[in-house]
């Protein structure tokens, strides 16, 4: 069973049917009309406004359905059968009060049938049509025994004929509505992949952080918001301490798996920590390095949240096995600055880490602190 699509947009989708329905049975209406005005139809006066009236009330109750979003209760949220069903039930009118034109009402049946073709299976087609069918045979009926009008042979064609129609509407349209079947699936199915794609495009394989290409566009989008918006924001440049030895000593997948965790560290440390730093995302860098993206964050702020990193990873915040392993990082934290550029900012965090580096590592040192020096 499908979900029922109760989004605003489906909502929409199904105002629009109902106006092509109405529009359908007003057009009828305005044919029937048009027909006394020639003199072709003459039915009391009191005929008209029985189908104006049920015509509005069978409209009306659809309408109220959708736009209270009670249609939204009912296994076919769209209506569909209901619309089709009252369309029937009122355009048989036509074919009771004129029996001299039946033959031309039957064409007014057409459209309502074709209005479920996209939407019904085989059994709602047949469904639908058993109902036309007897509607139609009633109103004869009805219709013969009250005012005997009716040339029973010609009547009785006329059924013959207009249920070899309904059968030939019903295959058409349930083959019409497996093929919209099948095209709405695989167009989930190609936005789904489009989706996993869009993400995979996006995600360093090994760590699922960000990677190179989209730190490059996520600078770029800071970057416009600092110009325009004058919105600070700072990176954090990390690079693991001694990764090579964890390698050497413990193998390849070690390290692979130390990745891993180190990324998922991070991430999780962040979103458990201060609202601004929520904000941030991490992207590999490239082999042990990584980059934090810090949007709103001085360089100050950015500089906290690093030692605070690094805090937890000493106190042992991450567990890997084998469990002697000891983890800790270097980092160099730089704030944008007016007219810079994403490289020359994330070269300025790199010399800072450089520093880190060479002042014995496990600490974080921040860009300004060097060019106060220098
Ligand atoms: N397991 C694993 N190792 C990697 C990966 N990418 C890079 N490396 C290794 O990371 C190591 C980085 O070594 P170095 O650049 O000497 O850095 P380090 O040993 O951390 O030393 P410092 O940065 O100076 O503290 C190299 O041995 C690379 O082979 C990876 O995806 N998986």
């Amino acid at each position: 069973m499908h979900k029922k699509d109760t989004s605003q947009g489906a909502q929409r989708l199904r105002l629009q049917r109902w106006a092509t329905g109405f529009c359908t049975q007003l057009i009828g209406l305005l044919l029937y009309l048009f027909g006394q005005w020639l003199g072709v139809i003459n039915t009391p006066a009191w005929v008209t406004w029985q189908l104006a009236i049920s015509l509005i009330a069978c409209c009306g109750l659809c309408l109220y359905l959708l736009l209270s979003q009670k249609n939204l209760r009912f296994s076919d949220p769209g209506l569909t059968e209901l619309q089709i069903l009252l369309g029937i039930l009122w355009s048989s009118q036509f074919y009771f009060f004129l029996p001299t034109l039946r033959g031309e009402v039957l064409a007014v049946f057409l459209p309502f049938l074709f209005f479920g073709a996209y939407y019904f299976n085989h059994w709602q087609y047949a469904r639908v049509s058993l109902f036309a069918f007897a509607i139609n045979a009633a109103a004869v009926g009805v219709s013969s025994y009250l005012y005997g009008n009716a040339d029973l042979r010609l009547e009785l064609y006329r059924l013959v004929l207009f249920a070899a129609l309904l059968t030939a509407i019903s295959i058409i349209g349930s083959r019409l509505s497996a093929v919209r079947r099948a095209l709405r699936r695989s167009q989930r199915e190609l936005e789904q992949s489009n989706q996993r794609i869009r993400q995979q495009s996006q995600l360093d394989e090994l760590t699922h952080t960000f990677n190179r290409r989209h730190l490059d566009e996520q600078l770029n989008v800071l970057q416009q918001k600092f110009a325009l918006h004058n919105q600070v924001f700072s990176v954090v440049m990390l690079d693991l301490d001694h990764f090579k030895q964890i390698n050497d000593q413990h193998g390849h997948l070690v390290g692979d798996d130390v990745l891993k965790q180190f990324a998922a560290f991070v991430k999780r440390h962040l979103r458990e920590s201060d609202s601004a730093s929520n904000l941030s995302s991490l992207a590999r860098f490239g082999g042990e390095e990584f980059v934090l993206l810090l949007p709103k964050t001085t360089e100050e702020q950015a500089l906290q949240c690093a030692n605070r990193l690094l805090e937890a990873l000493q106190q042992g915040a991450l567990s890997i096995e084998p469990n002697t392993l000891e983890l800790s990082f270097s980092a160099g934290v730089a704030q944008i600055e007016s007219n810079e550029a994403a490289e020359q900012l994330l070269l300025r965090a790199d010399l800072a880490l450089y520093q880190a580096k060479q002042q014995g590592r496990q600490r974080c040192i921040a860009a300004s602190s060097l060019t106060c020096k220098a």
